[in-house]
């Protein structure tokens, strides 16, 4: 896959999550979190994960989960046939551990201190989000990607937060993350992927 990696994150139904395959996602996010918009129940996921692999597409199914227990990322990931999973949550690096290399945290990133934290996480990957009170995730919202620069050397680094088909390209440029990561910003309403929205993001994205 040429170029940076794309993540489209919070696909609800197998044909959106097919159609993004093809269009060369990278990655797709399910998520499983609490309050969400784009929360799936396990045995859509699984229905979804088996339609991206029809596509013989090279996608990785991520499951996006928040503060549960090893147990039950285990059995979430048995039952909704994913590659790996992203932990948005207050997790403690002891609890991704074991997880290694199928997982990796998602860290809101505000500050230094922020930073600090995510180093603090074991594995070769990272996400980085915006940090927006009352949200875990999914919140439109960009921050200063000067706070990452060095992460982005660090580790292999998954850039999220606010990014949309107008902006990924000067995100790449400017930290050339492994990754790019979007929810809202390819959606034509809460939870509705628009996919000339994410054609346009993944061609921007590697333009
Ligand atoms: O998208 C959500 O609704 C969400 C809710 C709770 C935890 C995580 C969530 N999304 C995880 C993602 O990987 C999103 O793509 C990421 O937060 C960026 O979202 P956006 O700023 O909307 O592009």
């Amino acid at each position: 896959m040429p170029g940076v990696h794309v993540k489209i994150c919070g696909l609800r139904t197998a044909t959106e999550a097919a159609a993004c395959a093809e269009l060369g996602a990278s990655a797709i996010g399910l998520n499983f979190v609490p309050g969400s918009v784009r929360r799936i129940a396990p045995d859509l996921a699984r229905e979804i994960a088996r339609a991206v692999r029809a596509t013989g597409a090279r996608t990785e199914i991520v499951g996006v989960v928040a503060d549960l227990s090893l147990a039950e990322m285990r059995a979430l990931m048995t039952e909704a046939e994913l590659d790996c999973l992203q932990l948005h949550g207050a997790e403690p690096p002891s609890l991704l551990e074991p997880l290694l290399p199928r997982a990796y945290k998602a860290v809101r990133i505000g500050s230094e201190d922020d930073v600090a934290l995510a180093r603090s996480y074991p594995g070769a990957h990272l996400l980085v989000d915006a940090k927006v009170d009352g949200m875990l995730g999914g919140s439109g919202v960009a921050f200063d990607w000067d706070l990452v620069r060095d992460l982005a050397n660090e580790r292999k680094l998954t850039l999220a937060g606010g990014l949309r088909p107008d902006n990924v390209a000067a995100a790449v440029a400017a930290l050339q993350p492994f990754c790019v990561d979007v929810a809202s910003g390819v959606e034509s309403e809460p939870g509705v992927k628009d996919l000339a929205a994410v054609r346009a993001f993944i061609d921007a994205a590697r333009s």
